[in-house]
This record gives C-alpha cells, structure tokens and sequence, in this order.
C-alpha cells in the first residue's frame, strides 16, 4: 500500500474503528495512552546525560538485573499515565515482581497491559536505540488485576501489541490485527504520523541475529542452523548471510520489519533452568504477533510462540522468528 502522510496516529485508530469495528473507546484510550507515554520516555532518553537519566538506578528488578534509572523512569511513566483512567483493569511490567491493579477500574471492557518500560537497557549508556515493547490483552470481566492468572493469556489472545523504537527517530510500530503499521514522531509538532501500512516481511533472507558469544552454549538444531549459515555459498544452504546483532530486541525486531531477516534468542545452557533469555508476556509474545502479522513466523523451534499457555508473568521462552523458510528449517532442525 502507499505511504500515508499526515494521518496522526489518533486519526488512524479513529479510521481503525470505522475499518474494522472492533476498537471498543477503553482499547482506543490505552493505546492513546501508551503512544503519549512512550513519547514521553523518548524525550527523557533523548535529553541524555543533560537530565541526568543515565547510569544505574542502584536497585534490582524480579529477574536480578540490575535496574538502569531509565528502565524506572520509563515504567514510572507508564504506571502514572494510565492510572488517571478506567480503561484498564491492570498493569504488568519487567520492572515489576506483581501486578500493579489500577485504582479505579471502570467500566466491563476494560483492558490489562503488559509492558517492558525500556528494551535493551544496555545500549542507554552508548546512546544506541532502545525501545518500549507492549501487549494488550483483554480483562476477564470482574476480574481482580493484583491476581497474576487473570494475565496469563495466550499470546494469541492479544488485542493490540506493539512497541517505541527511540533510536535516530522515534517510531512506533503496531498491530491490532489487520496487519503492521508504523508511524514516525514528528518532534515538531509532537504528533505521531503514519509513515508506512502494512509492513511485510519477505519469506527469504540472507540476514541473520544472534548473539555469537553464546555459540558454545546453544543446543545442537541451533548449532546445525548456524553451521550451515556460515557455510555460506559452498554450504548446504548455497547462499551468503550477513549477521547483525544491535543487542536490544526492539531494535533488531524492526531491522526484520523494516528490510527482512531472522531474530534467534534460543535456549543455551547457561540460561537453561531459567527457560531463555527473553520473557514471554512482554517481549516475545508482542513481538511474534507483529512478525506473524507481517507475513512471518515465530517460534520457541518446538511450538509456535503465540500458542504458549503462560505459567507466570515473568516466564522466559526460547525466540525464534522472522522469514518464513528461515523459522520453517529451524522447526525442522528441532524436530529432527
Ligand atoms: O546481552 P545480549 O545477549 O546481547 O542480550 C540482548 C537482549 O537482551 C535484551 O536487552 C533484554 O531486554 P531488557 O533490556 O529489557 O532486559 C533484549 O532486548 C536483547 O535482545
Ligand atoms: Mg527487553
Ligand atoms: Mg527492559
């Protein structure tokens, strides 16, 4: 489809609904919500050092990482902003061990929110991009959001997903359904404007991401699938790969998005016991609806991610995803 210009990102959910009749007004206010606050993160990331955002928060989340005082500030935002209405039931994040239920939930409809306030931490002190990676999921009716089960949906149950790249622009990148849309912050004017429908992401690639480092520690399927990667040309898969690695998953996620390739975060054995690396309700899920979404595939290389029955709220899962054929020989090397 053609690029839109000057359709703001609140007249594009307005147009959503008259499309497709499905954005009932709570869905319609979190997603507004959400695209205020990650602008909002992105003006603290991008003011840097000058407001004094840098640099480690001196605490740790439920994982044991160390907190950067941008990870805090950014769910802050997040928490504050949505707390001020009824759309919501709940709130879940990374930064969080529990629920945070919302003071006054409103009407039947209302919504749970699952989100990692900042993706990718590490690269906030090398000025490289980080991101916000969201999911929303419908609330039970009369449920009470400080009970963690009432979030643990399926990925394939999600209304919206999403996320905020802050990277040389801020974008953000959302799905409801009906395909991938993104839309660029004009830091004129403040307004998120739609800049490219229906991303699609081609079957094929020669790009691949992974951490290398990890190499001596991934399970065989993976071991073969690179191996064979590597060969390049006069390998099994007769063609060159390019890798990139930017080390925040918002990041190398819109890389595929934007021109095609294969993300792998697998299971190694470092990490075993814990089941992966990246968490499941926050980051993978979002993310493989999106890549689904776009014409992909996602994948823990046994299962498809979205068909996931969640266990906890910080679950981790092994990622897989991107090109079709790409995620369609890993599956096969898995199930070999
Ligand atoms: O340290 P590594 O192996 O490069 O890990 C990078 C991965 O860790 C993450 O940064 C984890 O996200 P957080 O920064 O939200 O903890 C992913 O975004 C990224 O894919
Ligand atoms: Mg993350
Ligand atoms: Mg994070």
């Amino acid at each position: 489809m053609s690029t839109a210009h000057h359709i703001t990102f609140t007249d594009w959910l307005h147009d959503s609904q008259r499309a497709h009749g499905t954005l009932p007004a709570n869905l319609i206010q979190t997603l507004m919500v959400t695209a205020e606050a990650c602008r909002r993160i992105g003006a603290a990331i991008g003011q840097g050092a000058l407001a004094g955002v840098l640099g480690a928060a001196g605490s740790e989340n439920v994982q044991g990482e160390d907190q950067k005082k941008l990870d805090v500030i950014a769910n802050d935002i997040l928490l504050q902003l949505h707390s001020d209405g009824s759309h919501l039931a709940g709130m879940a994040s990374e930064e969080m061990d529990d629920p945070f239920p919302v003071p006054h939930p409103g009407s039947s409809d209302a919504y749970l929110l699952l989100f990692d306030p900042l993706d990718g931490s590490s690269n906030i002190d090398i000025n490289a991009p980080v991101g916000t990676i969201f999911s929303v999921l419908p609330a039970p009716a009369g449920c009470d959001a400080r009970d963690a089960s009432v979030f643990l949906q399926p990925g394939s149950a999600q209304v919206a997903a999403g996320y905020a790249i802050y990277g040389p622009s801020t974008q953000l990148i959302i799905t409801l359904g009906h395909g991938v849309h993104a839309f660029t912050l004009d830091r004129y004017s403040g307004e998120l404007i739609l800049t490219q429908e229906h991303l699609a992401l081609p079957a094929q690639t020669q790009e691949f991401a992974i951490n290398m480092s990890n190499q001596r520690f991934w399970e065989a399927p993976v071991q073969t699938y690179v191996t064979d990667l590597l060969a390049g040309k006069t390998g099994p898969r007769a063609k060159d790969f390019n890798m990139r690695w930017v080390a925040a998953m918002v990041a190398d996620v819109h890389r595929l998005l934007s021109r095609g390739g294969v993300f792998l975060y697998p299971l190694d054995s470092k990490m075993a016991s814990k089941g992966g690396k990246l968490r499941l309700m926050y980051e993978a899920n979002p993310m493989a609806w999106l890549v689904e979404q776009a014409g992909g595939q996602a994948s823990t290389g046994h299962q498809r991610i979205l068909d996931i029955m969640p266990t906890g709220l910080h679950q981790r899962v092994p990622v897989m995803l991107g090109a079709r054929d790409e995620i369609t020989e890993l599956t096969r090397l898995h199930s070999a």
